[in-house]
């Protein structure tokens, strides 16, 4: 018998996503509230109590009343929100990372936020192995295209074809930077620099080093090894080995469930970038959902996905 999903969300840019992968699949049956019916908080409520798997696709606010209206204990909730990220009782839904048993075995998962997804696939290995320290105060550059900001910025960005390029979060307080020092187990909370480009979907995390400067820190081939070995056999997470004159992102971009990671540095191994780069309605946000979706539901942790 197939488990039930309900999408609360669905008609958002991470719910169509979802669905998307999960369409064809016979594990699954989809549970779908039409338009009239989909913000009908009783509609709701009764298909969030009914359904096996709950995945919720909404802003933060939302998220914490879709949560609170789960009266029983059996009901399996993904939050794709960043509501519950650092929340007690939440297991972070970072399988690669965090372990995929204690996803599997979860009823409540937080999928990470997009750019939380470069910054701690590149470093949280590498703090946990000794080769970067955990008092650092770690920086974060960030690009990400415009589906990283919803229905909202899709529309701003697809009225408005005179962005170049938005810098933002100016004040700090990204609410991504809670998750980004806490999952990688950092002493500093991160300096993050978060910025959108007129593309649909893409997304490029980078971590400047000075090794250098770092006390105790690996060297650039260490740090590349570390991380190889870390995702070694992973079909999701890839450690590239190259250094590539440039890194693009694709205004052009197809959907993508991969995690790319680099270490690029300079010959006397005194500097390096750490890079990642992922579709953020991929891995940063749809794909991971299905992955650990597929995890708790006991499947191959890469059915449905774009590999
Ligand atoms: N886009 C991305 O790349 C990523 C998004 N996320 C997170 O996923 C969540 C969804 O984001 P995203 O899909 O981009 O956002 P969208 O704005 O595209 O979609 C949100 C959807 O939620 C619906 N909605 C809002 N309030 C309610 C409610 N009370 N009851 C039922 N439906 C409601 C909206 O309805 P309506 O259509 O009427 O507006 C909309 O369809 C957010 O928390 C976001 O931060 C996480 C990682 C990456
Ligand atoms: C481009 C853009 O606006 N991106 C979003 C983050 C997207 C994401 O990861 O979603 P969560 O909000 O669920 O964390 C932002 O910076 O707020």
């Amino acid at each position: 018998m197939s488990a039930t999903v309900f999408i609360d969300g669905a008609a958002g840019t991470t719910g169509l996503e979802i669905a998307d992968r999960l369409g064809g699949r016979s594990e699954f049956e989809l549970v779908v509230l039409d338009d009239a019916r989909r913000k009908d908080d009783a509609a709701r409520a009764e298909a969030l109590n009914d359904a096996d798997f709950v995945i919720l696709c909404l802003p933060d606010d939302a998220a914490r009343a879709a949560v609170g209206m789960i009266r029983n204990a059996r009901t399996r909730v993904i939050d794709a929100s960043s509501a519950h990220r650092v929340a007690q009782g939440w297991t972070y839904g970072f399988p690669e990372v965090i372990g995929r048993e204690a996803v599997a075995s979860a009823r409540l998962v937080s999928n990470p936020g997009c750019y939380p997804t470069g910054f701690i696939g590149l470093v949280a290995p590498l703090v946990r192995a000794g080769l970067l320290p955990a008092d650092w105060p770690y920086v974060c550059h960030a690009v990400s295209g415009y589906s990283g900001g919803g229905k909202a910025l899709i529309a701003r960005f697809e009225e408005d074809r005179d962005i170049a390029f938005r810098a933002y979060g100016l004040a700090m307080g990204h609410k991504h930077v809670p998750e980004m020092q806490t999952h990688v187990g950092l002493a500093h909370a991160p300096l993050f620099a978060p910025a959108v480009v007129p593309a649909h979907r893409g997304m490029l995390a980078e971590v400047p080093l000075h090794l250098s400067a770092m006390n105790g820190a690996g060297s650039p081939d260490e740090l590349r090894a570390a991380l190889a070995e870390f995702y070694a056999g992973s079909p999701i997470v890839k450690v590239e080995s190259d250094t590539p004159d440039e890194l693009l992102l694709r205004a052009s971009m197809t959907p993508v469930d991969t995690l790319t990671l680099r270490v690029l540095s300079a010959k006397d191994g005194s500097q390096a970038r750490l890079v990642a780069m992922l579709d953020n309605l991929g891995k940063g946000a749809s794909g991971a959902a299905v992955q650990n979706l597929n995890l708790m539901a006991g499947l191959d942790e890469t059915a449905g996905l774009r590999l």
